[in-house]
């Protein structure tokens, strides 16, 4: 199968992902994928169903590393380095490509130390500064009007689209460079979801996206490139202008006009 790729030349990649095989075991869930993910940029991923999308984000912060069985070979370079070689630091690579996931999955914890948890890992900051950081990520995810006033009270006491905004605020707490995100609005109600897609709008000013999709109008909204995975394997890269309006590829058109998936 030869992958088409037309990616966005202007933009350095944060990422770059090449001849990357990854495995369950025996299953070979990626064949030699090669994609950039340009810096500032959001990429959305979209494909049918065990195509693999949620597995390259598991690759792209090692997240697979927790699971024995699970194997990548190939290169994806971060920062100048093969973040799935050897000698690398999980922890450091984790609090510089965050991951949200599908459910929103706040700790047992207060809506503060939600936040703080992370950052102690990673800083030391005095009070003034750990609750100038809070307050900062807490309204750049817009939640900060609706909890400044209990901040120490649990996160499970929030809604489903608050807890999940409060994910990403904790993601973006220890200033990462690249984010992740695994279908994360699937559990989300529309208007939760319309304020997670404008925050992704504002957040690629800083940080560099990926994001797992199966709703392509959400794809077509938030994303700048768009990569269309079939069956392990990257089959089309392009701008989310062209690949909805004129994919190169068959699977790909008969992917978004509904023929399968
Ligand atoms: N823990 C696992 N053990 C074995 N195989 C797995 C595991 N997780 C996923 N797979 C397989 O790897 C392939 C890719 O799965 P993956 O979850 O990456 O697909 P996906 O495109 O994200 O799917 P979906 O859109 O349904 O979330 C599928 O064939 C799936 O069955």
């Amino acid at each position: 199968m030869n992958m088409t790729v037309a990616q966005n030349d202007a933009a350095p990649a944060a990422i770059s992902v090449r001849n990357l095989d990854f495995y369950y075991g025996a299953h070979h869930a990626l064949k030699n994928i090669s994609i950039d993910f340009p810096q500032g940029q959001v990429t959305g991923m979209i494909g049918p169903s065990g195509c693999g999308k949620s597995s390259l984000l598991r690759v792209l912060n090692r997240m697979y590393d927790l699971y024995p069985g699970q194997r990548a070979t190939g290169e994806v370079i971060f920062d100048g380095c093969n973040i799935i070689g050897p000698k690398v630091n999980l922890n450091v690579l984790r609090s510089r490509v965050g991951m949200v996931f599908q459910k929103p999955t706040p700790f047992p914890m207060s809506i503060y130390d939600n936040i703080a948890f992370g950052v102690r890992l990673h800083e030391r900051l005095d009070r003034a500064a750990m609750d100038a950081r809070v307050e900062d990520v807490l309204r750049r995810v817009a939640l900060w009007p609706e909890v400044r006033d209990r901040l120490r009270d649990s996160a499970a006491a929030l809604s489903g689209g608050q807890q999940q905004r409060l994910c990403i605020a904790r993601t973006i707490a220890t200033r990462p460079e690249v984010v992740l995100l695994d279908e994360p609005t699937s559990a989300l109600d529309p208007v939760s979801t319309a304020r997670i897609e404008e925050l992704l709008d504002e957040l690629k000013a800083d940080f560099t996206i990926a994001i797992v999709t199966h709703n392509l109008q959400q794809a077509a909204r938030c994303a700048d490139q768009v990569a269309f995975f079939y069956m392990g394997e990257v089959v089309e890269v392009d701008s989310a202008d062209r690949m909805f309006t004129t994919p190169r590829e068959k699977r790909t058109q008969d992917y978004i006009t509904g023929r399968f998936g």
